[in-house]
């Protein structure tokens, strides 16, 4: 009958591709969309003329029963289709696993690359000279190789030149954002295939083909044909990336707006010489990004939300004040951790010691970063977006660190016998103090960059609005993330409860260091819950007022993390199977978090 293609796609192409629309929708962005139409026109255009001669050279054919009836050079509407459709649910699928990927780490050249990876490359580029010769070979031998000899031929050139241009890159890649995104559609098409031509849908004709079946009626150049596609789509997705990564991480190489890119700017962003990349900030970012792997799985998950130059701006924000938090926290005397702060210090004197802000990778900068902090800590003080930041904020975050030493007055910082015998959270006053310190710097700060970054700009009272509301979110924020560290921080002598809360219980901060998970403490961790929540609500809807290019990844990153208080509301606590320190959220409920915030936008 008629319809047999079309209901192929009917079954099996049209679904996924809802499907994978459905999922995808709120985290697609215009950028995602421009680079699907281009490959889908890139893939059409390539496709049409060389189908077009196989089936006219009677390569394959396709039964007048099984299709409707219109083509286009001899194509029929369903092949064209599928053209499109393809390119759609490969690339669909290539976005979706690559979205928690910052590809700017990826980035790398000649001389970063291992001579495994050198190898590589040339290998891969042999591979393809040597199978378009042998498909040129089978071509012009004719009869069962022409088929496998036509593929090879019109689909190794292609390859050849994604992978000379961005190899490098595609090899780098994480195998869930290059293998998976190739094989998933890959295998799905083999079984699509596979039913189609058991219906007889297509048929390839006998005289032009190998007569091997890798599975049932599977044919060799059928499944070929399917990965070599995918394959070119994935490379091509990545050819884009790559040219973004660029545009986005080398700032200098593109000063202006690198958010909706020229195709000029793509193209010279793909023929930039890769020696002039600046390895030192791919290098940093790598580590940049590492770090909040390691340390912060929500503010890890938001990052992927937000757009270019801003997620690569608030990482390298997210690395220096963790940076900085940890060699503070983890000195080994208080002494030491004062000596921190001072070096610091000078750091931020350094920068901000004319009217403008010197950027950190000033000579002067680097050299101090170089002689006064550890090799591992480096990069995070010399990407610092200084210039992009006020220093005010940086400054009172460094006063933060000092009320975290002020725990250990009595000089013993560390288990024992001898316990603190100041505690500086005496009252709420304090608590929001230290939440001032801390956490509101830290969203004002990002808030800086936003402004920076967006499209949108906005009036001086919107934006002291703003501000205010980022500090208050900071408290929101900081008092979660006391109320899952009430054990950690009683492990290192601290108690960010305040005093006059916990001697309303009759307990004193001693008792909470003493006992952390005492029936009692889960009173106060609500209560301090409630605070959270308190703030939460006082700042969340001036959120609206942020620009709409990010607003959306803002709020996953309050949202992502106001979760932890949800769940720590939910279980009345942290579970005592949760890593300490670590986020009791589960993966797939932060995901759905992000998604519904996106969703709502
Ligand atoms: C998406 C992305 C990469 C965001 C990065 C945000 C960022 C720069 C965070 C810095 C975190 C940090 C290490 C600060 C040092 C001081 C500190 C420890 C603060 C606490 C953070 C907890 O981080 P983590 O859980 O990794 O640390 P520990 O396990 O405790 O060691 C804080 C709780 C502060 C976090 C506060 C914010 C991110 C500010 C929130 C406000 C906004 C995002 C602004 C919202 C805007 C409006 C208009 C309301």
């Amino acid at each position: 009958m008629a319809y047999d293609y079309v209901s192929v796609h009917l079954k099996f192409t049209i679904p996924l591709a809802g499907l994978l629309t459905l999922v995808l929708r709120p985290l697609l962005t215009k950028y995602d969309l421009i680079k699907t139409s281009i490959l889908i026109f890139i893939a059409f255009t390539a496709t049409l003329p060389w189908d077009s001669y196989l089936i006219r050279r009677g390569v394959w054919t396709y039964p007048p029963d099984a299709i409707v009836g219109p083509r286009l050079c001899s194509v029929p509407a369903e092949e064209l289709f599928f053209f499109v459709i393809q390119t759609y649910i490969t690339s669909m699928l290539y976005i979706m696993l690559n979205k928690p990927a910052l590809h700017s780490q990826y980035l790398t050249n000649r001389k970063d690359s291992s001579a495994t990876v050198r190898w590589v490359k040339r290998f891969g580029q042999a591979l393809l000279v040597g199978g378009f010769a042998v498909g040129a070979a089978l071509v012009r031998k004719g009869g069962g190789g022409t088929y496998l000899g036509l593929i090879l031929v019109w689909a190794c050139p292609f390859a050849l030149l994604t992978w000379s241009f961005s190899g490098y890159f595609i090899i780098r890649l994480p195998f869930t954002c290059v293998v998976m995104p190739i094989l998933l559609p890959t295998l799905y098409l083999w079984v699509v295939d596979e039913l189609a031509l058991g219906r007889g849908t297509w048929s390839i004709e006998s005289g032009t083909k190998l007569g091997k079946c890798v599975w049932g009626s599977l044919e060799l150049e059928e499944a070929i044909f399917f990965l070599a596609t995918n394959a070119l789509i994935v490379f091509g997705m990545a050819a884009f990336d790559r040219a973004m990564a660029v545009l986005n991480t080398f700032p200098e190489l593109f000063p202006g707006d690198s958010r909706t890119p020229t195709p000029r700017q793509l193209i010279q962003a793909v023929l930039v010489d890769p020696a002039k990349y600046r390895m030192d900030r791919v290098v940093g970012i790598r580590e940049a990004v590492s770090r909040l792997r390691r340390k912060s799985r929500s503010f890890y998950l938001a990052s992927s939300v937000f757009p270019g130059r801003l997620r690569i701006d608030l990482i390298l924000l997210y690395a220096f004040c963790r940076v900085a938090d940890d060699l503070v926290d983890e000195s080994r005397t208080e002494t030491v951790a004062h000596d921190w702060i001072t070096k610091l210090t000078g750091y931020l004197d350094l920068v901000y010691s004319s009217n403008d802000a010197v950027a950190a990778s000033d000579a002067k900068v680097q050299s101090y970063v170089e002689k006064n902090f550890p090799a591992s800590t480096q990069s995070a003080l010399k990407l610092l977006p200084t210039k992009l930041l006020p220093s005010e904020p940086l400054y009172e975050l460094l006063e933060g660190f000092k009320m975290d030493l002020s725990f250990s007055q009595t000089g013993n910082n560390g288990k024992g016998p001898h316990l603190p015998e100041k505690y500086p959270i005496r009252n709420e006053d304090d608590l929001q103090l230290y939440a001032s310190r801390v956490a509101s710097t830290v969203g004002e700060l990002c808030l800086w960059l936003v402004f920076h970054h967006s499209k949108t700009k906005l009036s001086s009272d919107k934006q002291a609005v703003l501000v205010q509301a980022s500090r208050t979110m900071g408290h929101a924020l900081q008092y979660v993330n006391i109320a899952r560290d009430i054990a950690v921080d009683a492990g290192m002598d601290r108690v960010y409860l305040p005093t006059n809360w916990l001697k309303e219980e009759g307990l004193t901060p001693r008792d909470i260091i003493k006992a952390p998970r005492q029936a009692i403490v889960e009173n106060l961790r609500g209560r301090l819950l409630d605070a959270a929540f308190e703030e939460y609500a006082r700042s969340r809807s001036t959120m609206d007022m942020l620009p709409k290019d990010v607003r959306g990844p803002m709020i996953v990153a309050v949202e992502s993390y106001m979760e932890i208080g949800r769940v720590l509301r939910e279980k009345k606590g942290v579970p005592s199977s949760s890593r300490p320190g670590r986020a009791t959220v589960p993966r797939s409920r932060r995901i759905l978090v992000a998604w519904k915030v996106l969703s709502s936008q």
